[in-house]
């Protein structure tokens, strides 16, 4: 059945115009919103039986803002006229302009273009736990119907920057408090009340508001200036590589100093600008992306309903069980943690408290909360409590045999429809499985690290895993706040199979001649929050090393073989973990690049004689960047050739979660679209030509770039889902 969307006006016998907008899920902005808003407004404006407006949204929503989906069409045709004029046309003159009284009731939440028109109306009476934000920013453009300049007006300077910059939505009780929000009532209540405010304005008996017009909260221009300077700080701290930030700031500074209405019109003209960036483009598809990922052909669409997952066994509380035990426990499932014997057991314990401890004390969590978390809690030596839990998740050592022997006594003792799942990050899960019966029921839970903090959970499935058990983890795993990336099974699955060549470069440039540091630095100057040396000095050399035998089987025809972690092991150097590596790690203080290293480095340089005539390869940051990402391209490629992810977007989704690649470069599969396939292809051939099959590009790339397609345009037949 088509979703019923549009904008009503119903007048009363007390001469209010309630304006209803629907548009479900969100009561988004969309076109024909728009014009409906423009068309009732000016409707409501003449009819001589209208007093007063109230403006609410169907539902318990608000609105969530202008339609996303007007940017990607945007973005796809560069065709800027598909935006309607807005800001002025209908905010200024017909809502805040108009001469009758503007109430906007407002529920559930208003965000972006939603709250920029209750900031229009007159008067904004709310219902508690209402979220209110601009989170354009988040977009790669900014607010684009006067948030910019009424938000400061209603909540001051500095509490508006900081919510526009940061993207920090507030509640209700909050805005109430900040005079966002003028009266807070309840749900039930919120229409009456809007009506009544409504007609008190009419009569006189409260103030008419218009925000735009409003200077008591801003200040005197060198207090703002001050606050502007703070904001031009933060923006360089937290978006070094978006123009957005600096763009909104300098938005906000022209209201200062010329007024509200040349603010308005500098705004607008900034948004479209910014709409058209690559960091809009990239954001936009990050946000669509995140939402498809929810959508599991053959799971999600085959009308299965998650069963109640409401007790987790964990086996192994070493750094990933003890952190998926905090994920769980947080969002209120009971878990039992399994060790092997007393003393693993409590450090495991501990590491929970301290993770939760952590959250306390950064202000993420309250007392009770962690209180009632940790009584959720228990530790167990056995498996006698396993009969009656709903799923294990097996976090031990990465030993082929011992998980082997784990899954085949965990059919035993767990009842027939409990999940096992195995956290193993390399291990092939038909391998895993291979002693049970039960293979329709193990399934791959791959958390990052830290698990309590990352957000990507990485859900492996075998051929044999059924659609129930994919469909009740990707439950679980909304519930305790991840975001769900169903994948096929293979050697690293698709984060880290896409990423192994990251690592592998910087080793090969390194050994090449280019100093490390400045390969950290150039990837982190590209966005990516550690380069390779950092990151692995974080995952600890050791697992490097272990794994590496496990990649060489399946992909040895395309590997580097770099001495450098063993010789680094060899001295002592394990990483972050023993508090040396690449890198020196003190209390306190950041890493710190550890010149003495550099021996270490002319070792393996020796070692791999590959510098040309002896001597290191003269390259520049972009070469850095292409050389170190452009293998990381090509393994996504074949990730997509082989049909490991349901669609391209999904890996861009994993990597901007689980690798952390930047969300403004949309996710690697988009950002090399963007970049060109041709030109990935031909840098890579050259590269191959010289340094070998590290650099080869794949069938898939060759195949894309011959024939002008994009790399997310379509998907191998060969699906392992
Ligand atoms: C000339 C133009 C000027 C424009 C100026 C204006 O200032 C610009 C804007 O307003 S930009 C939009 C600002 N708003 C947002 O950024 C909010 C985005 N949405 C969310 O954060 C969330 O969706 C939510 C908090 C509103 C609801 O979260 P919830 O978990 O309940 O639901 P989902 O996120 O899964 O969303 C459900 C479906 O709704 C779609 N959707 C959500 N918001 C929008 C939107 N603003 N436009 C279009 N579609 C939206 C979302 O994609 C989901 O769709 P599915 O098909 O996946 O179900
Ligand atoms: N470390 C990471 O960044 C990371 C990320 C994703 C996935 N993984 C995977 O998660 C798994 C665990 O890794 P980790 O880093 O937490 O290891 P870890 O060494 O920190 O912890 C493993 C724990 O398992 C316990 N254990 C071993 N045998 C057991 C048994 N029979 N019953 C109960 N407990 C047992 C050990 O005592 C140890 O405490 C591995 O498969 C690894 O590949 C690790």
């Amino acid at each position: 059945m088509a979703k019923k969307i549009g904008v009503t006006m119903e007048v009363g016998n007390d001469g209010v115009a309630v304006i209803t907008i629907t548009n479900p899920p969100v009561n988004s902005l969309a076109s024909p919103i728009i014009a409906g808003l423009k068309e009732k407004f000016q409707d409501a404006n003449q009819r001589n039986d209208v007093k007063a407006i109230v403006l609410t949204g169907n539902n318990g929503r608000f609105s969530g803002g202008f339609d996303i989906n007007v940017f990607q069409q945007v973005h796809k045709t560069g065709d800027l006229s598909l935006m309607p004029e807005v800001s002025v046309e209908l905010v200024c003159n017909l809502m805040e302009d108009s001469r009758k009284p503007v109430v906007a009731a407002v529920e559930g939440l208003a965000l972006g273009g939603g709250l920029e028109l209750a900031m229009a109306c007159h008067a904004r009476v709310a219902a508690p736990k209402a979220q209110l934000g601009l989170p354009e920013l988040t977009l790669g453009v900014i607010p684009g119907f006067g948030g910019t300049q009424r938000l400061p007006r209603l909540v001051g300077l500095a509490k508006a920057t900081d919510m526009i910059l940061l993207s920090k939505s507030i509640l209700s009780e909050e805005g109430h408090k900040l005079g966002l929000v003028d009266a807070l009532v309840p749900p039930g209540d919120l229409l009456s009340a809007s009506r009544k405010w409504a007609l008190d304005i009419a009569d006189g008996r409260k103030p008419f508001l218009r925000s735009l017009h409003r200077t008591d909260k801003i200040g005197s221009l060198s207090e703002a200036r001050a606050i502007l300077k703070n904001s031009r700080q933060l923006a360089k701290k937290i978006a070094p590589n978006m123009p957005q930030h600096h763009a909104c700031i300098e938005v906000i500074e022209e209201g200062i100093v010329h007024g509200g209405y040349s603010g308005v019109l500098k705004e607008a003209e900034v948004f479209k600008q910014l709409v058209l960036s690559d960091t809009a483009k990239g954001l936009v598809h990050v946000f669509f992306a995140q939402r498809a990922t929810s959508k599991v052909p053959n799971v999600t669409d085959v009308g299965l309903k998650p069963r109640p997952i409401k007790k987790v066994a964990i086996i192994g509380g070493g750094l990933m069980g003890s952190g998926i035990a905090t994920a769980l426990l947080l969002s209120n499932i009971r878990v039992l943690l399994k060790e092997i014997n007393t003393e693993y057991l409590m450090k495991g314990i501990k590491s929970v408290e301290a993770n939760i401890k952590g959250l306390v004390s950064r202000g993420k969590l309250t007392q009770d909360k962690a209180g009632k978390a940790l009584s959720l809690l228990k530790g167990v030596l056995d498996y006698t409590e396993f009969k009656d839990v709903d799923m294990v998740i097996e976090a031990v050592i990465e030993n082929i045999q011992l998980k082997q022997s784990i899954f085949k006594e965990l059919e035993k003792v767990c009842s027939p429809h409990c999940i096992l799942a195995s956290n193993t990050s390399t291990i092939d899960l038909d391998v895993i499985g291979e002693k049970t019966n039960s293979k329709d029921r193990i399934v791959g839970a791959h958390f990052f690290s830290p698990a309590h903090l990352m957000t990507l959970l990485e859900i492996v499935r075998s051929k044999n895993t059924s659609a129930q058990v994919i469909l009740d983890l990707m439950a679980v795993g909304k519930a305790i706040k991840k975001v769900p990336v169903v994948v096929g099974n293979c050697i690293g699955f698709a984060v880290n199979r896409t990423f192994f060549p990251y690592a592998q470069a910087a080793h090969m440039l390194t050994n090449l001649g280019v100093d490390l540091f400045r390969i950290d630095s150039v990837i982190t100057s590209f966005g990516l929050p550690l380069g390779p040396f950092q990151l692995g000095d974080l995952a600890g050399h050791g697992i490097g090393l272990a794994v590496g035998p496990i990649y060489a089987k399946v992909y040895g025809d395309r590997m580097f073989n770099s001495p450098l972690t063993e010789l680094l092991l060899k001295s002592g150097r394990n990483g972050k973990i023993n508090g040396r590596g690449f890198y020196i790690y003190e209390k306190g203080s950041k890493p710190k690049p550890d010149p003495q290293v550099l021996s270490i480095v002319e070792e393996s340089r020796k070692l791999t004689n590959i510098m040309p005539g002896g001597k290191p390869r003269s390259v520049s940051d972009k070469e850095i960047v292409e050389m170190i990402l452009f293998p990381v391209v090509n393994e996504a490629c074949r990730v997509l050739d082989e049909g490991v992810v349901i669609r391209a977007a999904d890996l861009d989704i994993a990597s901007v979660l689980g690798m952390s690649f930047p969300s403004y470069r949309g996710g690697i599969v988009f950002w090399a679209d963007m970049v060109g396939p041709k030109y990935i292809y031909e840098r890579l051939k050259r590269l191959s030509e010289t340094y070998g099959g590290f650099f080869k590009p794949s069938r898939y790339l060759e195949e894309r770039a011959m024939k002008g397609m994009l790399l997310s345009e379509s998907q191998s037949s060969r699906s392992r889902m």
